[in-house]
């Protein structure tokens, strides 16, 4: 049995993507309220006391470093790759699945109604 737990995390920031037709509107300079959504993922038998899978108080540290490295940050200045939801997504998970061995899966939203989730 597996067990899965979520937080989510919040920063502003913008963004201007390339490859775009000439008149999409993500190709001009523009910016959005996100919310980064990590899991981790734990068998029963591994389970902390008192039953965690981590405390999510430890969390903490990616809080800081979302505040550091994306909050009021123009994303194409901190990502290499094209700064979609996707390649976030991505990369969140390249950065912090060493720190977070238990991390199985990274979800960026750039809007209420929208999300892209890495899971590898
Ligand atoms: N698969 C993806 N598609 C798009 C991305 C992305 O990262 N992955 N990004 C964008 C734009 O950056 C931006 O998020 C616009 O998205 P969209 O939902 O089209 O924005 P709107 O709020 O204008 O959409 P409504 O249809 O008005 O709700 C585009 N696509
Ligand atoms: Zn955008």
């Amino acid at each position: 049995m597996t067990l899965r737990i979520s937080k989510q995390f919040s920063f502003s920031a913008s963004h201007q993507l390339d490859g775009l037709p000439a008149n999409h509107q993500c190709g001009r300079l523009h910016g959005h309220n996100y919310l980064v959504e990590i899991e981790l993922s734990a068998g029963r038998e591994q389970l902390t006391a008192p039953g965690f899978v981590r405390d999510y108080g430890e969390l903490s540290g990616f809080k800081g470093w979302v505040d550091e490295w994306l909050d009021h940050q123009h994303l194409n200045d901190v990502v290499k790759e094209n700064p979609t939801a996707e390649n976030l997504a991505i990369w969140i998970y390249e950065q912090w699945n060493p720190e977070l061995p238990e991390l199985t899966a990274v979800r960026v939203s750039e809007t209420p109604k929208t999300w892209a989730e890495y899971r590898p």
